[in-house]
């Protein structure tokens, strides 16, 4: 059970209670937890809404900046309807890690604060009594885990978080917790890839189930909940006739529906949506359904006021929304896997997501950009663990994800430093390891940085598209020195076109930081003025090279990072503020996209 990553639903076979709402919550200032007990019940508790994070409810800086052990409890009342069913607790996000208990039993431990896991405590239940739910969890940053950091120690005792990355080490239970409970022969998992041909199309699906006996049989319904095809074993074709595909931003979804039986008796059933599109790379172009592509969309962060990193159905909402009146089709899920529900909203609006794990910071630049060191990231004693933690994140990534149709690719890091050889064995096992992941073998990439370029990078023969960070106009080259940017800009784009490298390139990051309501004629750095103009600058460059397919600035909304002189209050190159209300140049570029043909 505890590899599952279905998402829960009831039904006539299946139970998922939500365990949303006020959980007892207490910091281990001392790390004590363990050696008292608090597996049973924590001492002196306050009340924590889960999903959050902890950090902004709280009005002193100890605690919003409490790096280290803190506990969660909950008291769960299990009907007796549920025996002789597996019971499962399903963490959506417990970040970074956590130790499960239950009624004072160990169940599990997790590592990574960005993916769902299972806790199977059925071993440990109470029916139709109160069970004590409890969390040890701990969000110390360290390079051997993703996202990468340090954790400090400073002189007064306390620790402190040291992210390698540009955004805020929020923690807590992110997302909703669930306690499901599935027969104990039901359906573990399953695959569903679309292959197209003239006016039909065929589904190949498999479906994995916890137990050997049973017949499983699949049926397939449209919108208007008509059967289209049916099939029967744990693997097979469906072929549909004039399907109505899963297109961008003209989505159209199927319904799954997988059955278990023993002796005509309905077991388990588990039913999902599903999209019936192809995706390919084809030279430089982006292909969806055989039709080039051209992104148009954002870098993001699942960032929010008051819940930090917490999923927020609203703010998701705002968000689309912000998206679509922007005329945006795609965005990246920056830097790390977002919650589920925002691959639905995809897979219903027609969005393509490039999926990304939150190896972020495999830069030393990046440290010493925060006070780190000046060397290879990847010559660090730490690459082996973390690369067990990497592909570990990535397979759940890919396991978790991989059914829907909005997802586009695979971004296996973020920024690292590719700019010394020692890099290229750790990439060599990553882009071979994680081949097979995936049953649609959909493309797989990373962000190269400012100093990973054509020249510099040892690493371009991986990724089977590009996405570029690019900062001129910000980080160097700046104000009035824009113009030299630009050039260099254009330097560095001559080579790709010159090489005989043929895929497309997406800009993933570029931007401005810009203070709302800041306004100078002519512009100044951090004028709403200016973030037009180094816009400008990008979509001159881009509409000039026919093998940039797509371009994504940095970033959808303003968001909270750490402390430095070079943020204010966090980071400002939204698009929107993070309030989600729109800056000057979000008028701009809406104008520049909805002018645009998406195929074109
Ligand atoms: C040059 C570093 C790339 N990029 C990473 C992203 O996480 C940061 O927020 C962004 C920035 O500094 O605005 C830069």
């Amino acid at each position: 059970m505890e590899k599952e990553l279905l998402y829960p639903l009831t039904n006539q076979c299946r139970f998922d209670q939500k365990l949303d709402g006020l959980w007892d919550f207490e910091f281990d200032r001392e790390s004590q937890g363990g050696a008292q007990h608090w597996t049973q019940q924590l001492p002196d508790p306050i009340k924590m809404p889960v999903p959050a994070s902890f950090n902004d409810f709280f009005t002193d800086k100890d605690s919003r900046e409490f790096t280290g052990d803190f506990w969660y409890a909950k008291r769960v009342f299990i009907p007796g309807s549920l025996r002789g069913q597996l019971i499962g607790l399903r963490f959506g996000a417990a970040t970074h890690r956590a130790t499960v208990y239950v009624n004072g039993q160990e169940i599990r431990s997790h590592e990574g604060g960005f993916l769902p896991f299972l806790a199977d405590i059925t071993s440990a239940v109470k029916f139709d009594a109160e069970n004590e739910i409890v969390l040890k969890m701990n969000n110390e940053l360290h390079r051997d885990a993703l996202p990468a950091g340090d954790t400090a120690v400073l002189k007064n005792g306390k620790k402190m978080a040291k992210p390698f990355f540009d955004f805020y080490n929020y923690s807590g239970l992110n997302r909703s917790v669930h306690l499901i409970a599935t027969p104990q022969n039901h359906v573990v998992d399953y695959t569903a890839v679309s292959t197209l041909q003239d006016d039909a199309a065929t589904v190949h699906y498999t479906v994995t189930t916890s137990q050997a006996a049973a017949s499983v049989s699949v049926t397939l319904r449209d919108e208007k909940g008509q059967v289209v095809a049916t099939g029967n074993g744990r693997t097979g074709d469906l072929v549909v006739q004039h399907p109505l595909l899963w297109n961008v931003r003209d989505a159209h979804l199927y319904t799954l529906t997988i059955q278990l039986k023993a002796n005509d008796q309905l077991i388990d059933e588990y039913s999902d949506e599903i999209g019936i599109r192809t995706i390919a790379i084809a030279g430089h172009q982006i292909l969806v359904n055989g039709q080039p592509v051209y992104l148009k969309g954002f870098g993001r962060h699942e960032d929010s006021i008051y819940a930090g990193r917490a999923f927020d159905l609203n703010v998701e909402m705002r968000d689309f929304e912000l998206m679509k009146w922007m005329g945006a089709n795609s965005f990246r899920t920056s830097h790390y896997p977002y919650d589920e529900e925002v691959y639905r909203f995809a897979d219903r609006e027609g969005f393509l997501i490039i999926d990304e794990v939150p190896a972020v910071g495999f830069k030393m630049a990046a440290a010493s950009f925060l006070g780190g060191l000046d060397q290879s990231f990847f010559d660090g004693d730490w690459t082996e663990e973390l690369y067990k933690k990497h592909l570990d994140q990535i397979t759940d990534m890919v396991h978790r994800d991989k059914n829907h149709p909005s997802v586009l690719a695979w971004s296996l890091l973020n920024e690292p430093d590719t700019s010394s050889e020692s890099a290229v064995p750790y990439f060599e096992k990553l882009f071979a390891d994680t081949k097979a992941l995936d049953p649609d073998q959909r493309p797989r990439t990373f962000t190269l940085n400012e100093d990973d370029t054509f020249d510099t990078s040892y690493c371009k023969q991986f990724p089977d598209f590009y996405l570029l960070n690019r900062y001129p106009g910000w980080y160097h080259k700046w104000g009035y020195e824009i113009s030299d940017g630009e050039a260099g800009l254009r330097a560095e784009l001559d080579k790709w076109a010159a090489s005989d490298i043929d895929k497309p390139i997406v800009f993933s990051e570029y931007g401005a930081d810009t203070q709302p309501g800041l306004h100078k004629l002519p512009s100044v750095m951090w004028s709403e003025e200016y973030q037009i103009e180094l816009l400008q600058m990008f979509n001159r460059v881009f509409d000039s090279y026919d093998f940039i397919r797509g371009e994504q600035p940095w970033n959808l909304a303003d968001f909270q990072t750490v402390e430095g002189n070079m943020r204010v209050n966090g980071n400002k190159k939204g698009l929107f503020t993070r309030d989600r209300q729109p800056k000057a140049a979000a008028f701009y570029l809406r104008k520049r996209w909805l002018d645009i043909d998406p195929n074109f």
